[in-house]
């Protein structure tokens, strides 16, 4: 076993047992049989000392294997001397027989250690950079928009001044026809710069502009001076592409919120995942704004003959960079080919009679990114042209100037995060990851009020649905027969989860739904190792792109809604674009892939002005060189370092009141903070012991997650070196007592840790060619990152292959 620190449940060697003798020459048979002398010595003197009980004591050859373990001295990685020390015999009340390797033994040690912190506390932040702007600097009437629509942002959005990026995009898109490229942080308000100004030309259109109509719809005067009426049958003058279906929804949510004065205009949405029929009927009653996946898009544009883009007069690509990265690259080619070759067709009859009068000649591309990978500058060249780079500086200073050139010059910049994000680093073994991710949260959700929302990114779908799984489960009950990973992540099965949720839904699911007014979803459970006393309606949220699509809209409906604390678990597929109001806290418990996305992930806080913090996990030796990306990405603020130690001091310590749920509803008494790190480990290890299905889903998240990490961009995988990952410690943050590639071999505790055997491992659990347990091999993001000699072809291929499979989530999605 390759787990260096494997001990027994009770103390092993050290100097309480006397020093061990060094066997060196002679026959091997001999060396053993000195040894095994020596051990039984050794186990006198222990059995009368402070072991007793036939329980503790293993068997002999197990033992002599442990014995050989905790010995030798860990390879490639040094002994934390100040944990170890202080916790190297507290395994709390270890049940009989239990093998477990301790949390605070033969860790790696950090290279800087401890992290020092760069930023005190109460030392006031820089200001928002993302914020809107003030009064004095601009409103949105000074920008050229009607006074109909500010009244409408100002009296019933509350959106009282435009943002940097607002000014800059409303004022430049209202003036010209060009295209345009809108790139500003994330938060900063995109979805607005460019949807304001096409929606006030689409309401021009009426030659009976609205400038009286401040006084809501009944005032509305829909009537052309030529008798006729702009109305949902007027034609289709904008189509927006968004990579995601939840995005896709976000943005057609605000645009509902925008058309509430103006029923004459009608937007709708086409996704994957949605009813193409129901969506066939909407098209054909007609709408003037549609938010799309290109995908879908380009389905409809195939076989829906009622979809006239003849009149489609703005295409806004949403998340440029994204839409590249998920292979969107053909469908967008195809969507404007269609534009126009569609406007060829009807040139004629325009030129005779235009069908609306006002209609510009030209269409205006717009494309938005916060962030700006290799692709974006692709798209630009198939969707863009003689564009104009709209950008917003944190000092104000908005400016709009060519995007060639512009473009190119950017991308070599780095983008940064909101200036008042407050971000900062764990650097935690791979044993204690899990035990010191509980105990953050723990931390962060102790008092009630303290914070509302958190967000935890994980690698891939796998591992989130284990997690929900053991956070969200009850101590002592196993896992019931159906899991939501069964339920959610195959689409077939979740369909029919509305009706047949109270019969399969884990039992504690079962129960909180009772508490709930709205039907329970199995993504949705109280969090119920995390709780505390103090504040017991935390509630615990699963999202990835496994799930079924109608899950997936309705888990984030109810997380974007709910009042309560709360915690989604989820993969990338929430780090883009979407809106989630109140996120006071994101944590990257699994690095992000790429620099942008750690951009868009920590993105999800701090938005508009408001305040933020995000903390990202990072493990000791060539990941903590990811420190100087993420002090990069921060700018000029500050990086705090926080030593995984104090997070679970804190998290387990005294004055978090344990609050554990024991089956009698009591909370144990609080107790020394490694002893209680180290029992909750326990608990969660015998969970996976015991119960068949938690334990299937811990190694099918272990295996996901190894496959995961080997897809780190490749200018980043010297720091992601799968090769580097020590396979046994990190099963522990699984809650695993061995790696799943040890399973069924007869191995029960693992053997040496050869190197050899290790690099076999590490390679079968990437490629997927190893034992049953590992699985087949399934596509991975980082597929998206081939490098240049591995070919285009194969690279284009696994992109196509990654979409389908996708169904356009954006996501790594394993599983
Ligand atoms: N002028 C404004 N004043 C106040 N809040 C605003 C303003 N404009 C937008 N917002 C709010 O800011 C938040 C972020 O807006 P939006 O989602 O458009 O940002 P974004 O730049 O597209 O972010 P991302 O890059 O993450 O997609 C939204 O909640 C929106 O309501």
């Amino acid at each position: 076993m390759a787990d260096d620190g494997m001990l027994m449940n009770f103390s092993v060697g050290g100097d309480s047992l006397g020093t061990k003798a060094v066997f060196k020459g002679g026959r091997w048979r001999d060396r053993l049989q000195a040894k095994k002398s020596a051990q039984r010595r050794r186990e006198k003197i222990q059995t009368n000392g402070t072991l007793t009980g036939s329980n503790a004591v293993p068997t002999k050859t197990t033992e002599t294997k442990i014995e050989e373990e905790a010995s030798r001295p860990a390879k490639r990685q040094k002994v934390n001397g100040a944990l170890g020390a202080h916790s190297r015999n507290n395994h709390a009340n270890p049940k009989p027989h239990e093998v477990v390797s301790s949390l605070f033994t033969y860790n790696p040690s950090t290279k800087s250690s401890p992290p020092k912190e760069t930023q005190k506390e109460d030392a006031p932040g820089p200001l928002p950079s993302n914020a809107p702007l003030d009064a004095s600097l601009s409103t949105f009437t000074s920008l050229g928009l009607s006074p109909f629509l500010s009244s409408h942002l100002i009296q019933n959005l509350n959106l009282t001044t435009p943002t940097a990026i607002q000014k800059a995009a409303i004022t430049q898109l209202l003036r010209e026809d060009s295209d345009a490229f809108i790139q500003a942080e994330t938060g900063s308000g995109k979805t607005l710069a460019y949807l304001l100004p096409i929606l006030q030309r689409i309401m021009a259109l009426s030659s009976a502009p609205p400038s009286t109509l401040t006084g809501g719809t009944d005032s509305v005067d829909t009537e052309r001076k030529d008798g006729k009426k702009i109305n949902r049958r007027s034609g289709l003058f904008a189509l927006i592409l968004a990579p995601t279906r939840e995005l896709t929804h976000q943005i057609s949510a605000v645009l509902t919120r925008l058309l509430r004065p103006l029923p004459w205009l009608v937007a709708g949405t086409v996704t994957g995942g949605a009813v193409k029929n129901h969506e066939k009927a909407r098209l054909r009653k007609g709408l003037n704004i549609l938010v799309a996946t290109p995908g879908r898009l380009v389905d409809h544009l195939d076989n829906t003959e009622v979809l006239d883009v003849g009149n489609v007069r703005w295409l806004v690509l949403d998340e440029g960079d994204r839409l590249m990265e998920l292979g969107f690259e053909e469908d967008i080619k195809t969507i404007v080919q269609k534009l126009e070759k569609r406007k060829d067709e009807k040139r004629g009859e325009w030129r005779l009679k235009r069908r609306v009068e006002g209609l510009p000649e030209r269409r205006t591309t717009v494309m938005c990114s916060a962030t700006m990978k290799m692709g974006v500058q692709r798209l630009g060249e198939i969707s863009l042209n003689d564009a104009v780079h709209i950008k917003a500086d944190p000092g104000l200073s908005t400016t709009s100037e060519s995007a060639t050139g512009s473009m190119q010059a950017d991308k070599q910049k780095a983008f940064l995060a909101p200036a008042q994000l407050k971000q900062s680093y764990i650097v935690v073994p791979p044993k204690q990851r899990l035990v010191t991710l509980a105990a953050l949260l723990k931390r962060t959700f102790a008092r009630k009020g303290s914070v509302m929302k958190a967000i935890v990114f994980l690698s891939c779908a796998d591992s989130v649905d284990f997690h929900f799984q053991a956070f969200s489960r009850k101590e002592t009950q196993p896992l019931e027969k159906t899991t939501s990973s069964d339920q959610n992540t195959r689409g077939n099965k979740i369909r029919k989860m509305p009706e047949t949720q109270d019969a399969s839904a884990p039992a504690e699911i079962t129960e909180a739904s009772q508490k709930r007014e709205k039907p329970e979803m199995p993504t949705i459970a109280p969090a119920s190792t995390l709780t505390s006393p103090s504040n017991p309606g935390l509630t615990l949220y699963e999202l990835h792109g496994s799930l079924a699509q109608p899950l997936r809209t309705a888990t984030l409906q109810s997380f974007t809604r709910s009042s309560n604390p709360c915690i989604l678990l989820c993969t990338d597929v929430a780090s883009r674009g979407l809106d989630l109001p109140n996120i006071d806290l994101v944590i990257e418990y699994d690095p992000p892939f790429s620099a942008d996305d750690h951009l868009h992930r920590v993105g999800r806080t701090a938005r508009a002005g408001k305040e933020g913090r995000a903390c990202c996990f990072l493990m000791p030796g060539p990941e903590e060189g990811y420190v100087e990306v993420l002090k990069e990405c921060a700018g000029a603020s500050a990086i705090k370092g926080e030593r995984a130690e104090d997070i679970l001091r804190k998290g387990f310590g005294k004055q978090i009141a344990s609050a554990k749920n024991k089956p009698d509803g009591t909370a144990t008494a609080a107790g020394k903070w490694d002893d209680e790190a180290t029992e909750w480990q326990l608990e969660l290890e015998r969970w996976v012991i015991e119960d068949k299905r938690a334990g299937e889903m811990a190694r099918k998240a272990y295996v996901s997650h190894v496959r995961a990490y080997a897809t780190h961009v490749a200018t980043e995988r010297g720091m992601f070196d799968v090769k580097g990952l020590h396979l046994g410690h990190l099963a522990k943050a699984f809650a695993l007592r061995e790696r799943p590639g040890n399973m069924g071999r007869g191995n029960a505790v693992g053997g040496g840790n050869s190197t050899r055997r290790d690099r076999g491992e590490k390679k079968r659990l990437v490629n997927g060619d190893g034992d049953g347990s590992i699985g087949e091999k399934r596509l991975g993001k980082g597929d998206l990152n081939l490098p240049p000699s591995d070919g285009q072809d194969a690279a284009k291929k696994m992109r196509s292959k990654m979409k389908e499979h996708m169904a356009g989530a954006s996501e790594f999605n394993i599983g």
